[in-house]
């Protein structure tokens, strides 16, 4: 038994069987080449026979991807098999990986299929497929309700006509982590042969319980493969997440004892360009890519975190591509997150008696606005010189144009200071083309982490369009907010907001890396 742990990832594959997650060929291309910079050791890219779309995209994977198997799934028959093999064959390496149930319950009610003939099937499919390559992977789909002795002989049988990998499915997500645990181990002793495969978990997250579900399958089980997805993206309630299995195992290498190959700087991109793809937020609390997840807002854990970041984090922000865990400022802080803060922004306070005070209309005002800004801080200490240069940036006229097979185009002029500018600019859309067209001039090269709009005065089209614009700019944060009932202008009037207070938090404030 090697020390090796594989992981295979699905979201190319169980993944896009996410209702609304579908993916075009461009989009998995660039997903798989952002796989392959995570180092995952297999790419499940699709389903070859499925359509024609899937099969371009396996064989457009299959030619770009050098380093990690590419693998396409197939049903046991020889068409799905031989469609597999085409798509994969410009691979460096490829896998092809063919299943059929053997529960009884998807043999005779959807196979409609005996024994005997799952048996033979799957015999015939996998000689098949080895000779076309020579990594092949069998999956007795709904293995874990499968009976047993039935189950053993199946995979006996597959390993005698060369499957290389075996992967144990709880397709419908009903196994408990101690239970699939033994019960892999269970086959692993039972089949004689099985010592020539490497031995695969794949479960589904229906009861919450795919990740540790799949790490008992490896602890207790001796499996060697993980089947994964980036944000447990998959079928129903989706499938085992890759970041936190992943995570788990690096983390708590003292207990698995196993190595994965995995660049884990490269989570936290993978599962951005994920969601973004699909459409798929990623839930705030989700462990290791939420947004929440290195973020700490009370002020116990505040000041633990700034004295010994290990007092409240077991993995760094960093190790999993974040720029750096988060202090957020609220209701719950303490006086030393705010003191640190302080000192972040470059303000000395002349006594610890101006900084309680200074904290006490923080606390105030942290009671009526759940997140405090950088702004709020500097307005906050005392300083009336930032409403008067928050005007810096003013909108002065705005026209824009679309017209349907034509980008959109925009002209502004708006004023900095006392100097007036007139900018145009194209954009994907009205508003992209508006804000272009100011950036251009006033070349911020700050990064917009937020844009909502929202009706501020009823819901019907009628109402005021409310829009917020948040920037990002070395280490700063600040919201700008325009209303108009043209949101094409709410967000011109937004976007120079929040510009005005980049500029005069950075000529107040020294930047800071
Ligand atoms: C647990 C899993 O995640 S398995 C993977 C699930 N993913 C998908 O199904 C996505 C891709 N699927 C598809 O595009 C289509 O279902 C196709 C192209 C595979 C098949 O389409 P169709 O030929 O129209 O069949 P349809 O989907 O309606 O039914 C499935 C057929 O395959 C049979 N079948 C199901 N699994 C297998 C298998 N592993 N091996 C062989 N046959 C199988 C079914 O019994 C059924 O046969 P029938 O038509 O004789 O009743
Ligand atoms: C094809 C197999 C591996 C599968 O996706 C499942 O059983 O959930």
């Amino acid at each position: 038994m090697t020390d090796k742990l594989i992981i295979f990832d699905t979201t190319l594959r169980d993944g896009e069987q996410s209702p609304g997650a579908s993916m075009t060929r461009d989009e998995k291309l660039r997903i798989a080449r952002q796989l392959e910079r995570l180092r995952v050791d297999v790419i499940e890219a699709g389903f070859a026979a499925s359509s024609n779309g899937d099969f371009e995209a396996v064989r457009a994977i299959a030619q770009a991807v050098r380093e990690s198997t590419v693998c396409s799934l197939a049903r046991a028959n020889d068409r799905d098999i031989s469609r597999a093999a085409e798509a994969l064959r410009p691979a460096a390496r490829s896998r092809i990986h063919t299943f059929i149930a053997t529960s009884e319950l998807h043999m005779e009610k959807k196979l409609r299929m005996t024994r005997e003939q799952v048996l033979e099937q799957a015999r015939l499919a996998v000689r098949f497929a080895r000779n076309l390559c020579d990594d092949i992977e069998f999956s007795p789909e709904d293995g874990y309700r499968s009976d047993p002795e039935f189950l053993c002989q199946v995979i006996e049988t597959v390993i005698a006509e060369g499957a290389t990998t075996i992967n144990i499915p709880d397709t419908v997500g009903y196994a408990i982590p101690e239970l699939y645990g033994h019960f892999i181990r269970m086959l692993r002793e039972r089949v004689p042969n099985s010592d020539k495969a490497v031995w695969s978990v794949h479960c589904h997250n229906d009861l919450g319980m795919a990740v540790a579900n799949s790490l008992a399958g490896v602890k207790i089980g001796g499996a060697r493969q993980i089947e994964c997805t980036i944000n447990g993206l998959g079928e129903r309630a989706g499938n085992c997440s890759l970041e936190e299995v992943v995570m788990a195992v690096k983390t708590r290498r003292d207990h698995f004892g196993l190595d994965v190959g995995i660049d884990t700087h490269q989570i936290v991109p993978a599962s951005r360009m994920v969601s973004q793809t699909t459409g798929f937020v990623v839930q705030p609390n989700k462990a290791i890519v939420g947004a929440n997840a290195f973020a700490h807002a009370s002020g116990i854990h505040q000041d633990g975190v700034l004295k010994a970041r290990d007092t409240y984090e077991i993995m760094r922000a960093e190790d999993v591509g974040w720029t750096a865990n988060k202090i957020v400022l609220g209701k719950l802080s303490g006086r030393n997150a705010f003191k640190q803060r302080l000192q972040e922004l470059g303000i000395e306070m002349a006594s610890e008696a101006e900084v309680n005070a200074a904290f006490a209309r923080f606390k105030d005002l942290a009671d009526r606005k759940s997140e405090i800004f950088d702004e709020d801080i500097i307005a906050l200490v005392g300083d009336e010189s930032v409403t008067a240069v928050q005007e810096h940036y003013r909108l002065l006229s705005l026209a824009q144009r679309s017209e349907t097979g034509e980008r959109p185009h925009a002209t502004i002029a708006f004023a900095a200071g006392d100097v007036e500018y007139r900018v145009e600019s194209e954009g994907n859309g009205p508003v992209d083309a508006t804000l272009k067209a100011i950036e251009s001039k006033v070349c911020s090269g700050a990064e917009m982490v937020l844009y909502s709009v929202n009706a501020i005065t009823s819901g019907s089209t009628e109402s005021q369009g409310e829009v917020t614009v948040r920037l990002q700019h070395s280490g700063r944060i600040v919201n700008g907010v325009g209303s108009d009932p043209d949101i094409v202008v709410a967000s011109a009037k937004a976007y120079l907001a929040a510009l005005s207070k980049l500029q005069s938090n950075a000529e107040r404030v020294p930047a800071q890396s």
